[in-house]
């Protein structure tokens, strides 16, 4: 290993530590860099994956220190896995940096603001409590198309396939911001086929990467290692934006219509700087990967963690039932709660940090990289590291935390029932920090709510739903489940 760097991993020829980490466990992993972090007493870590030398924050110190630097503020550019799903090319947001990234996420996040992402717009609010109400509707009532079946059942109670139950809402709601269309509840089937072509990418790689990414010649092996399927997931979601785009290009729309969407902003931005003969990052290609990379979280994150936060109040009826009696006594049962709700109801919010804390659903993040030398605790970092936060290990540390394996929303009140500051990093910090946070904590609140309000999550025998009943992937996913959903009185 290179001078002066952390506590290493052992490693191989060509494979790095990567099979360590599996070894220590298979399915996740992860969880392996803890065992090396007790076993060294350190809170930093370095290892080999593949080609590349890597350093892992193990704690809350170490991942804000990484977060914090923008020396840091580096992606994995250059690897084929990542180009391969971006025309062979640099494009997007998770793996662009420098400038071109800069350019691309502040104009991503001044426009899609003016629609309504991550910030509290009326227009916004009222459409997803629409889908809401919609979907409580069609809950109550029984499926009334075929597609709808695949996700509801009648019988004793209502029972309901999670995630995909969410997906129309999920990704309803982002698509309405960046094309400014409301796809109807019953023309949901495209979103539902590309929110399951997002879990499919994300099932389909494991939190290091997966093995292709540390070996790339691995990926013509087919789908051995799941690259097939990341890269066909990737397309449909792909293809799925690119049609739309090119079509809206065709029609000129975006010349003519003033304010219509965060696309036909984009497409006004290429036009004008191809008549100004300029330069710059903004083209079509770059619009449809950038696009890309705002739907596949939506598709895919957002229902899960939702699908995971229900799947936990059947674990913890006591947990579920203050939710219930909160949202009962502020909001009651004739009207949805609705975000400025929020600050009144302050151990439904506490559930959900409970949650993004306790099932970490990026519990690496997302690889940064050092983009010179630099120092990092004390340690000399070389250009072009690898650097990970092991957030799922900051959350579980116990000088933080106290009890870490307790699901024990409390810990984000004091003890008049308020919130305090939130120590938890679900979403990462810095520069970098997740583009749709504020958008997913508002989802989340929403339909999580309006669910616990009008529901007791009940287990299906035989359903995959134990806490552990988890996919590994890009990100730790929920296997889908049937939950039933009792009407509250
Ligand atoms: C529960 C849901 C989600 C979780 C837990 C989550 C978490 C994260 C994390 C940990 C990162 C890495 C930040 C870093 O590099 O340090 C990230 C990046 C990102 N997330 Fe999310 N995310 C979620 C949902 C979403 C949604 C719904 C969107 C889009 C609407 C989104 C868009 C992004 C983007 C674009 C980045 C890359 C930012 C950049 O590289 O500049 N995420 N997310």
């Amino acid at each position: 290993k290179p001078p002066n760097t952390p506590p290493a991993i052992p490693r191989i020829p060509i494979w790095g530590s990567y099979w360590f980490l599996l070894w220590g466990n298979y399915k996740f992993p992860y969880k392996t860099f803890d065992y090396y972090a007790k076993k060294y007493k350190t809170k930093v870590l370095s290892c080999h994956l593949g080609d590349y030398f890597v350093i892992v924050a193990q704690d809350s110190s170490t991942c804000k220190e990484l977060l914090n630097k923008k020396e840091f503020d580096g992606r994995i550019v250059d690897s084929d896995y990542f180009k391969a799903r971006a025309f062979g090319k640099q494009l997007g947001i998770f793996f662009v940096d420098g400038s071109y990234w800069q350019e691309q996420r502040r104009f991503a996040l001044r426009h899609m603001r003016d629609f309504g992402f991550g910030r509290r717009q009326e227009k916004w609010e009222n459409d997803v409590l629409h889908e809401v109400s919609k979907l409580i509707e069609i809950i109550n009532t029984g499926a009334h198309n075929d597609e709808e079946k695949t996700v509801l059942r009648s019988g004793t109670y209502p029972t309901a396939l999670f995630p995909d139950i969410l997906f129309h809402i999920t990704a309803g709601s982002i698509w309405a911001i960046i094309s400014g269309e409301k796809i109807d509840r019953d023309d949901h089937e495209q979103l539902r086929r590309i929110s399951r072509a997002a879990m499919t990418l994300q099932r389909n790689a494991d939190t290091l990467g997966g093995a292709i990414l540390q070996t790339p010649w691995l990926r013509h092996f087919g789908n051995i290692f799941g690259y097939k399927k990341f890269i066909e997931g990737n397309k449909e979601i792909t293809d799925y934006i690119r049609e739309y785009v090119d079509e809206r290009v065709l029609h000129g729309m975006a010349a003519h219509r003033e304010d219509d969407s965060f696309i036909d902003r984009y497409l006004r931005k290429i036009e004008d700087n191809r008549k100004r003969g300029s330069t710059s990052s903004f083209s079509r290609d770059q619009l449809l990967i950038l696009l890309t990379d705002f739907m596949f979280p939506s598709l895919s994150a957002l229902p899960s963690s939702i699908a995971t936060c229900i799947k936990y109040m059947m674990h913890f009826p006591e947990v579920k039932k203050k939710v219930q009696d909160e949202i009962d006594s502020i909001v009651g049962p004739d009207r949805l709660p609705i975000l400025e709700d929020r600050k009144m109801l302050p151990y439904t919010e506490a559930t959900i940090r409970e949650l993004l804390r306790y099932e970490t659903s990026t519990p690496l993040g997302v690889p940064h990289v050092a983009t010179e030398n630099t120092l990092f605790c004390g340690y000399s970092v070389p250009a072009n590291t690898i650097m990970l936060t092991n957030l799922a290990a900051m959350h579980h540390e116990p000088e933080l935390w106290g009890d870490p394996y307790r699901f024990r929303p409390e810990r984000f009140l004091n003890a008049n029932g308020e919130l305090y500051k939130d120590p938890s990093l679900p979403f990462s910090a810095g520069h970098r920090v997740c583009a749709g946070e504020t958008f997913s904590r508002f989802l989340f609140f929403l339909i999580f709510s309006a669910l616990m309000q009008n529901y007791d999550p009940l287990f299906v025998p035989g359903e995959p739903s134990a806490l552990d009943d988890n996919h590994s992937g890009l990100i730790v996913t929920p296997k889908d489940a049937w939950i039933q959903l009792k009407p509250r009185a």
